[in-house]
């Protein structure tokens, strides 16, 4: 049985059936208690009921690795929906009421984020805003402009109705369309509790205001008929800056108005050993006494700061600890290299593999696909991209649903007439293999065969034409983009949706939630962590502190640190160590 895994406080989270606030260290369980909820919960339906659990993720990987969790379970994913709040409001809000609402109603386009950038760009020249200058673009919950700069506010005016006249939408407006139709019209809200027994909101803690809103929304109108689980942890909220607020307790109370709504925590950590979790209580805000779980001795660690090499090195000195890591027997998918920045994912990751040929990378943080997943056709490519293992059978069959049910909202008829269209679906798409070696040109012809096999003509769908395009051209601009600086062949196109193919090389916000055996992190330094937006928009200390924490607590038995020398800001003046990594007086190993 499922729940056998459990220690009695993670049982206790599992079995509560009330509103529940579960806040706890990292390592302490809390995606294991997500896990064994929804399992538990999918075990107590009835086959006949038709409601489902809803799960929001910080990240797609996060929504993918819960997906990939339950499969090892043996736990049917169908009647679970996990994503990202983003997705859940285009999917179950947006999509089905937007005939609610006047800048809807006839229709709309979802901007890609090359769009939103370059649109940014030409409107800061226009208002004089410095291309670097950080202006918070988010709406609050009243429908407000969340930015108390008010020279920025024509800036703001000019995209946000410039959007609006071309019938665009970006992150900010799908939140807010959605937060609108749910305010305006109470019946969706209870129609999403019918379908939605429990809400469980993974990183709480980096939540932006108008999301609880939203959450709040549909619990507050459920006629207690679903219950909600905020999970996190305050020491790891990162995203202050970009608008993430870690509620307390007693402002989750009022949020949903439930005086009932538990809290609870969790004690021990399963992931690290004593001397990794001592080495980051350095970076921790509360008093808190981590105590190590795992069964990892101490002196099977290694914890190395370098603070002497320069950042023309950087490239052999990570092939160097990686070579060394993998002669130690730990396995490729077991490292993860964090960069201090997204974009600097590609070029580190080209260099590691001149450097160490034979060695497996999963670089997936940039994808040449369209990060829109809600686009018909990324649902559809996904399936073409992704071998038809058993393994990947349930996830998969979930695929074809959406891509059955998505078809059905935009053309108003059925992909496949026949029972099980799902299976039909996947027999098909699984028996076409065109002969391609360029990633575009595959796809492109997956898709023709696909839509013949089908018998459909698309140019009846002209919102499948117009998506399709989006695609391609999200596509092509990637691979053109020499800061991706992506493969464009078919066999790269399919890695990047193989799971564990090797080492991970991601930023600290894309690995949240997860463990490796070993976690290299370099540029560590004074407006890398954090990062500049911290240091003039936050409170640079305490994002600082949450984001060495988050680094290291990644890792279970193995921590090298590099804080590379010969970065500079823009005005040539040279970057120091993070001060708070800096300070620590460690017992460092040489290796
Ligand atoms: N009761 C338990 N017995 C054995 N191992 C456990 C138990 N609970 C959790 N673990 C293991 O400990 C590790 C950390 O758990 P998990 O990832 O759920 O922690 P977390 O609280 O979500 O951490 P973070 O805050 O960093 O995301 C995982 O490998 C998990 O399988």
């Amino acid at each position: 049985m499922i729940l056998d895994e459990l220690n009695s406080e993670q049982l206790e989270v599992v079995q509560s059936n009330r509103n529940l606030l579960l806040t706890a260290c990292p390592g302490s369980g809390k995606t294991r208690v997500i896990i064994n909820k929804i399992a538990h919960e999918l075990s107590l339906m009835k086959s006949e009921s038709k409601r489902k659990i809803l799960t929001l993720t910080f990240t797609n990987r996060a929504s993918d690795e819960i997906t990939r969790r339950l499969n090892r379970l043996g736990v049917l994913t169908s009647e679970v929906w996990s994503g990202t709040i983003h997705s859940f409001c285009m999917e179950w809000i947006i999509k089905p009421y937007a005939g609610y609402l006047d800048e809807l109603r006839n229709g709309f386009t979802i901007v890609d984020e090359k769009y939103i950038s370059s649109r940014i760009t030409e409107l800061k020249e226009e208002h004089n805003i410095g291309f670097f200058d950080n202006v918070n673009m988010k709406i609050e919950r009243n429908g407000e402009y969340s930015c108390t700069n008010v020279s920025y506010i024509p800036f703001l005016d000019n995209y946000y109705n410039g959007l609006k006249e071309s019938k665009m939408i970006d992150f900010e407006l799908l939140l807010h369309y959605s937060n609108k139709l749910l305010a305006r019209y109470p019946k969706i809200s209870n129609s999403l509790a019918k379908i939605f027994k429990y809400i469980l909101v993974d990183e709480f803690q980096d939540t932006q205001d108008i999301q609880y809103s939203i959450i709040s929304h549909i619990i507050k109108n459920s006629d207690d008929n679903s219950n909600v689980i905020f999970v996190g942890d305050i020491d790891q909220a990162i995203y202050t800056s970009l608008g993430g607020v870690a509620m307390n307790f007693e402002e989750l109370k009022v949020e949903i108005d439930d005086s009932n709504m538990e809290s609870k925590t969790l004690t021990g950590n399963y992931r690290s050993a004593q001397r990794i979790i001592d080495f980051y209580s350095h970076f921790q805000s509360n008093e808190l006494q981590i105590q190590s779980e795992a069964n990892i001795p101490d002196e099977s660690t290694l914890i190395s700061l370098n603070r002497n090499i320069s950042k023309e090195q950087i490239p052999n000195e990570i092939a160097r600890l990686i070579q060394f890591n993998l002669n130690n027997g730990i396995p490729e998918s077991e490292i993860c290299v964090l960069v201090p920045q997204w974009w600097l994912i590609t070029s580190i990751t080209r260099r590691l593999r001149q450097l160490l040929p034979e060695v497996n990378f999963d670089a997936s943080g940039i994808t040449p696909m369209s990060q829109i997943r809600e686009n018909f056709w990324y649902k559809v490519g996904r399936l073409f991209l992704t071998e038809p293992l058993p393994k990947m059978y349930s996830a998969r069959y979930k695929w074809a649903e959406e891509i059955i049910e998505l078809f059905k909202l935009q053309t108003n008829r059925d992909m496949l007439d026949t029972p099980k269209p799902e299976k039909i679906l996947l027999r098909i798409i699984n028996s076409i293999n065109p002969n391609k070696t360029e990633g575009i040109e595959y796809l492109a012809e997956c898709f023709d065969e696909l839509l013949s096999e089908l018998n459909i003509d698309l140019s009846f769908f002209p919102d499948l034409v117009s998506s399709k395009e989006i695609y391609f051209e999200t596509i092509e601009t990637r691979l053109q983009d020499e800061t991706y600086d992506v493969p464009t062949d078919t066999e790269s196109f399919k890695k990047f949706y193989r799971e564990n193919s090797g080492i991970v090389i991601n930023t600290c916000v894309g690995v949240k939630g997860e463990e490796f055996e070993t976690v290299i992190s370099y540029g560590l330094l004074y407006g890398y962590v954090p990062h500049w937006n911290e240091i003039y928009n936050g409170n640079p200390d305490s994002a600082s502190k949450k984001l060495l924490y988050v680094i290291c607590s990644r890792a279970k038995r193995n921590l090298h640190l590099i804080a590379e020398t010969g970065r500079q800001t823009r005005r040539g003046v040279e970057l120091g160590i993070n001060r708070h990594l800096g300070e620590v007086e460690f017992d460092y190993d040489d290796i």
